[in-house]
């Protein structure tokens, strides 16, 4: 593709946003990594080194006990003081997502940045077994003003055939004046100090930035919905040899959807639909496990968040496919506000329940077929949910349609992490030229926030 360099920067600006949603942005492209022995923090924490060789999988360090974990945080230096966030009062839940709005993501031009809402931080943050203290934040002392925040939230986790009782860690968040302080290597100890009191030892993560030590490394992939916004807002250029025309053409969707008996799923579809799920997910070697109480809270509670769709024929339900919404805020453009993306979630099909192996090639071929036409559905409900560009990451089963779909390639990558928990690495859905793997795809579940 070529553009003009300020239409190209652009463009790269908002590969990266869109990318982002972890980690350090300028750290983006891969292997950029620092000698284990560099990572200060890091090479205290019971995590693997690059180089570790995984025999048996498991616990780094299982002798702790929740009775011996300290009843106090650490200091923090004077003018700053620990909180606890309480999301059930709405001053507080403003509180963050004022700090995540303006510091989640760096921007250098200022023209775009996350737009999360309250809903999002509700659904997100407060599913069944969620904890307050598990809500960490730190306020300067004199303005009472959230300048840092870290989050756990429980979750079992399956990773091969073991099941671990854990938590996932996100929003980690310092705010751009606090940067560079050593911060962050405080928060990490002040969460895992109050998760590890409700003896709990091990935590999943994803960031941007290569820590010790990745278990899987996935890549984002985007496909534009409105092209014409896109370019408009000027955050893509024309290719070379490329009219807008074509462009619109190459990326407009059919009118209505295809799949018969594709509708939105309800109350009354939770069963069969989380039996469908379920046993998708049991192809894969790093799965969150959910309960049905956290099923129906992560698919049908927040209807301006996450979109949540069934197949049904005949009264089966073939099919299940989930997305979510969190929009970026357009600045300073004069006809666009906000830019509306959507994040392919989970999903599950039966089209090779009768093959028991999932490498079987007619299995695959048939899957491929079902979920060529279930995501390019799903990406026509979001364009008529008014989204601009639709996320979709190499896990779960996606090569099998990222490339047919048209979803580009992005130059993020997002590393997942368990912390105190040794594993063989598990497959992102990449080839060693970080092209889409279609044979082998991933083999990771769990898709993260
Ligand atoms: C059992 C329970 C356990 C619970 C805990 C499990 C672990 C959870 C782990 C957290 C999972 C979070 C999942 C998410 O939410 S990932 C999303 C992270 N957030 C953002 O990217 C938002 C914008 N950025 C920021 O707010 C700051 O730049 C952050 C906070 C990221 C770093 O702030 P800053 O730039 O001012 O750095 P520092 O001087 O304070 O500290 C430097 C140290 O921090 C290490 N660092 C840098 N970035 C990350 C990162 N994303 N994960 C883990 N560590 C990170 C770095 O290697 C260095 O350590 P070492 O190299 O010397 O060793």
């Amino acid at each position: 593709m070529s553009q003009d360099p300020e239409q190209a920067k652009k463009l790269e600006a908002l590969l990266k946003m869109l990318a982002i949603s972890k980690g350090d942005t300028s750290k983006l492209t891969q292997p950029q990594r620092k000698q284990f022995e560099e990572y200060k923090f890091w090479k205290t924490q019971p995590v693997s080194r690059f180089d570790d060789k995984v025999d048996d999988e498991g616990p780094i360090n299982s002798s702790q006990r929740s009775e011996d974990v300290p009843d106090e945080p650490l200091p923090l230096l004077d003018e700053f003081q620990w909180c606890t966030v309480d999301l059930t009062d709405p001053e507080q839940l403003d509180d963050v997502f004022i700090l995540l709005n303006e510091n989640y993501v760096e921007d250098q031009d200022a023209t775009f940045r996350f737009n999360y809402s309250r809903e999002f931080f509700n659904w997100s943050l407060k599913g069944p077994g969620w904890r307050k203290d598990w809500h960490v934040g730190v306020r300067t002392k004199q303005s009472g003003r959230l300048v840092a925040f870290i989050s756990a939230v429980p979750a079992t986790l399956r990773v091969r055939n073991k099941l671990i009782k854990s938590v996932e860690i996100n929003f980690l968040c310092i705010h751009k004046k606090l940067r560079a302080k050593r911060l962050t290597p405080i928060l990490i100890k002040e969460v895992t100090r109050r998760v590890n009191k409700q003896d709990i030892w091990q935590a999943l993560y994803t960031a941007g930035v290569v820590l010790p030590s990745p278990t899987a490394t996935c890549r984002y992939a985007h496909r534009p919905l409105n092209w014409s916004k896109l370019y408009e807002v000027g955050f893509t250029g024309l290719p070379a040899n490329a009219s807008k025309t074509q462009m619109i053409a190459k990326y407009t969707l059919p009118k209505e959807t295809d799949t018969a008996g594709l509708r939105p799923m309800e109350e009354k579809d939770v069963d069969k639909v989380f039996e469908l799920l379920n046993k998708y997910q049991s192809r894969f070697d790093l799965i969150q496990v959910f309960t049905k109480e956290e099923f129906k809270h992560v698919f049908l509670s927040s209807k301006n968040v996450v979109y949540s769709y069934v197949v049904e024929n005949n009264g089966i339900i073939t099919d299940f496919v989930s997305f979510y919404s969190l929009p970026f805020t357009v600045l300073n453009n004069p006809n666009y506000r906000e830019l509306g993306i959507g994040y392919l979630f989970y999903y599950a099909s039966d089209a090779d329940f009768e093959y028991p192996d999932r490498f079987h090639p007619e299995g695959s071929s048939k899957l491929r077929k079902r979920l060529n036409r279930l995501i390019s559905d799903v990406c026509i409900k979001a364009r008529d949910l008014k989204m601009d560009v639709f996320n979709a990451m190499s896990c779960q089963d996606n090569s099998l349609f990222l490339d047919d779909l048209k979803f580009g390639p992005g130059d993020g990558f997002l590393n997942f992490y368990l912390f105190n928990y040794k594993v063989r690495p598990i497959a992102g859905g990449l080839r060693k030229d970080n092209s889409f793997d279609t044979e082998k795809r991933s083999s990771v579940g769990v898709v993260m926030l």
